[in-house]
């Protein structure tokens, strides 16, 4: 496993904001665009291309083009919503597939509610979006469907993520999933999880500073 941590002013920057509790949602909401941007331009370095000829006014040349299969974009709902837009951007011609999961406040274990995945996906790359990676359950989770239906490439972009989510996805490939590509791309790596398996400093709960309180 790869794990990325962006180091970039820009991006602390706009982590700040995110973080500052008097931050709003429709600025969060903005902000989680950008950031998604700025970390899919890494998090897309190694996506597929082929080389194409191009006929520009003064002559042919070589170029690149994304191969097919197109990239496959999950965003897992609810909070991974927020950064669908920012990804697509970069990836217009990507395919998206859709995960439900909310992990148990209690137990903080991950539920599937929702399930919209092609059943095959051999031979894809697939960049699956959340903004936090607390415990590593969702992950854990949402990486064992995918890889589970084919896939030989899984890219995790998260705004923020704990240590001991890192090392526990880190230990469930290692377990179940050696040798397949996963690479992690992080806007930054925080300080550890609270006692009820919040991100510490984090920036609360996603979702909510997304979209409003909902459960
Ligand atoms: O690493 P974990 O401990 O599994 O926690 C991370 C998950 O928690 C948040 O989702 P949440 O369950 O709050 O659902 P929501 O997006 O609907 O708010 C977040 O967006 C991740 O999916
Ligand atoms: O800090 C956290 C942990 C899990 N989910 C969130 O939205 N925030
Ligand atoms: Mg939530």
């Amino acid at each position: 496993m790869q794990l990325l941590i962006a180091n970039h002013p820009l991006i602390s920057h706009k982590i700040s904001i995110l973080r500052d509790m008097a931050t709003p949602s429709p600025i969060f909401r903005l902000l989680v665009e950008e950031l998604v941007t700025l970390l899919a331009y890494e998090a897309t370095r190694d996506v597929r291309v082929e080389s194409v000829e191009v006929q520009t006014p003064l002559t042919t040349t070589k170029g690149l083009k994304l191969s097919k299969p197109r990239p496959l974009i999950v965003p897992v709902l609810r909070a991974g919503l927020g950064m669908l837009e920012g990804m697509t951007k970069l990836l217009p011609t990507a395919e998206v597939g859709f995960l439900g999961i909310k992990r148990n406040e209690e137990t903080l274990q991950p539920y599937t509610y929702a399930n919209r995945l092609p059943d095959q996906l051999d031979n894809r790359q697939v960049f699956i979006i959340d903004p936090m990676l607390a415990t590593g359950g969702t992950l854990i989770d949402s990486i064992d469907y995918i890889f589970d239906r084919g896939a030989s490439s899984v890219t995790c972009v998260c705004l923020l993520g704990a240590p001991e989510g890192v090392r526990a996805v880190e230990e469930h490939l290692a377990s179940k999933w050696q040798g397949r590509e996963v690479k992690i791309v992080l806007g930054a790596l925080d300080e550890k999880l609270n006692e009820v398996g919040y991100i510490v400093p984090g920036l609360g709960d996603a979702g909510d500073r997304l979209y409003g309180l909902a459960d």
